[in-house]
C-alpha cells in the first residue's frame, strides 16, 4: 500500500534521529520529574527499579484516595507501558488501513519516525474513535484525580490543604473542565486534522499529562509553602486574565468557523482566502496570530507561582509549554502558509506578532 507522503517529503521533530531520541527521552524525562517532586537525585534509580517490579503487582481501584500519591512512579510506569504498547497496536492497526485513512504526515516509511508520529488519523474501532477519546479523557481526569488525591493527602498529614494547593487543585480543575465542556472544539486542532495517532500523542494523552501536569501538586505535599491572602489574590488575577484570554480566543474562533454571520463574530474584520475560508484579522486575533497560546501561557505562570520561587520544578511546565507553543505555532504557520499562501502573507503582515505583542 503506498503511502500518501513519500520518503522525500520533508520530516518533523528532527526525522528518524529525532523522534528515536524522543522516544526515549520523554518518558525518562517524566520518571526524572516525577522522582525530583518527592526526593534528591540519589534515589533515582533505585526508585526506577522499584517502579519496575512493582508494575507486576498493579493496583486496582478501591484504594483510599490519599493513597495514590505514594502510587504514581508504578503508576506511571504502567500508564508509559500502556502507551507502548497501544502504540504498537495502533502501528500494526494502520499497515491493514486504507490509504484514505492514513495521516500527511507519519507515513514517511521509516518505522520509528512513523511509530513516535502515528499513521493512521484517526484510528476507530466500529464509531468508537481513539484518538478523539484518548485526548480528553484519560490524561485530563487523571490529571484532575491525581490532583485531588495530593489534596486528600495533605489533609491527612498537615490537618487541612493549604491555600496553595487549593489553588493548583482549582485553577486546573477550571482548565479541564473548561476542555470537556467545550470538548467539540478539539477537533479543530491539529492534533485531530493533521497528526497520526502515535506513541507522542498516545503517551502524553496516557502518561505525560497526568503525571507531569500534576507535578505542581506533586511538590506541594512534599514542599509546603506559605502563601498570604494577598499574593493568592494576585495570582488569582493572572490566572483570571490567562483564562479570559485563552477562552475568549478559542471561543471567538471556534464561533467564526461554525457561523461567520454569528452576531458575536460578524462585525470583526477578515481577509478572504482562495479556499473561501476567511480569516479574522481584527477581536482577538488581530492582536497577534496566537492569542489562545498567551492566555494558555499566562494561566501557566499562574499555576506554578503557588509553589513559590524557591525551587525551578514547579515551573517545568511553564517551560516545557512554551517550547511546546513556540513548536507548534511554527508548524501551524507552514500549514497555514500552505493552505491560504498569500492571504496568509497578508495576515502575517497585519498582524505581525505570533504569540506575544511587542515581544514574539
Ligand atoms: N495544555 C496543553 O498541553 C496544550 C494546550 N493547547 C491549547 O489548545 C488550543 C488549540 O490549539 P491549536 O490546535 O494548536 O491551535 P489553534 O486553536 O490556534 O488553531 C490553529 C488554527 O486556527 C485557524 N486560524 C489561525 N488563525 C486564524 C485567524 N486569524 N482566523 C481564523 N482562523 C484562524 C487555522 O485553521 P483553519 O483556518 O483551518 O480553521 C489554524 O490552523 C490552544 O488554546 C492551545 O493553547 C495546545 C497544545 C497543548
Ligand atoms: C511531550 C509530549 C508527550 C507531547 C505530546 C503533546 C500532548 C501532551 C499535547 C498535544 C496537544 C494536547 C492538547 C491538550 C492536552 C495536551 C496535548 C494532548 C488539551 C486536551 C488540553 C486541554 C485544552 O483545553 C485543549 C482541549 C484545547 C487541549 C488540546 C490539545
Amino acid at each position: 500500500m503506498a503511502p500518501p507522503q513519500g520518503p522525500r517529503a520533508p520530516l518533523e521533530f528532527g526525522g528518524p534521529l529525532g523522534a528515536a531520541a524522543l522516544l526515549l527521552l520523554l518518558p525518562a524525562t517524566m520518571f526524572h520529574l516525577l522522582l525530583a517532586a518527592r526526593s534528591g537525585p540519589a534515589r533515582l534509580f533505585q526508585a526506577l527499579v522499584l517502579t519496575a517490579l512493582l508494575v507486576g503487582l498493579g493496583v486496582s481501584a478501591g484504594l483510599p484516595l490519599g493513597a495514590l500519591p505514594e502510587m504514581l512512579l508504578p503508576l506511571a510506569f504502567v500508564a508509559t507501558l500502556t502507551a507502548f504498547i497501544f502504540s504498537l497496536f495502533l502501528y500494526m492497526k494502520a499497515q491493514v488501513a486504507p490509504v484514505s485513512a492514513l495521516a500527511p504526515g507519519g507515513n514517511s516509511g521509516n518505522p520509528i519516525y512513523d511509530f513516535f508520529l502515528g499513521r493512521e488519523l484517526n484510528p476507530r474501532i466500529c464509531f468508537f474513535d481513539f484518538k478523539y477519546f484518548c485526548e480528553l479523557r484519560p490524561g485530563l481526569i487523571g490529571w484532575v484525580l491525581i490532583n485531588l488525591a495530593l489534596l486528600v493527602k495533605e489533609a491527612e498529614l498537615r490537618g487541612s490543604p493549604s491555600l496553595a494547593m487549593w489553588l493548583v487543585n482549582g485553577f486546573q480543575l477550571l482548565y479541564v473542565g473548561d476542555a470537556l465542556w467545550h470538548e467539540e472544539a478539539v477537533l479543530t486542532t491539529m492534533d485531530i486534522t493533521h497528526d497520526g495517532f502515535g506513541f507522542m500523542l498516545a503517551f502524553g494523552d496516557i502518561a505525560w499529562v497526568p503525571f507531569t501536569y500534576s507535578l505542581q501538586a506533586q511538590f506541594l505535599l512534599r514542599h509546603p509553602q506559605p502563601l498570604g491572602l494577598p499574593m493568592a489574590s494576585a495570582i488569582c488575577l493572572i490566572n483570571a486574565i490567562g483564562y479570559y484570554i485563552f477562552r475568549g480566543a478559542n471561543s471567538q474562533k471556534n464561533t467564526f468557523r461554525k457561523n461567520p454571520s454569528d452576531p458575536k463574530v460578524a462585525g470583526l474584520e477578515t481577509i478572504s482566502t482562495a479556499t473561501g475560508r476567511k480569516l479574522l484579522v481584527s477581536g482577538w486575533w488581530g492582536m497577534v496570530r496566537h492569542p489562545n497560546y498567551l492566555g494558555d501561557l499566562i494561566m501557566a505562570l499562574a499555576w506554578s507561582l503557588p509553589c513559590g520561587v524557591s525551587h525551578l520544578l514547579p515551573y517545568f511546565y511553564l517551560l516545557y509549554f512554551t517550547a511546546l507553543l513556540v513548536h507548534r505555532e511554527a508548524r501551524d504557520e507552514r500549514q497555514c502558509l500552505q493552505k491560504y499562501g498569500l492571504a496568509w502573507q497578508e495576515y502575517c503582515r497585519r498582524v505581525p506578532y505570533r504569540i506575544m505583542p511587542y515581544v514574539y
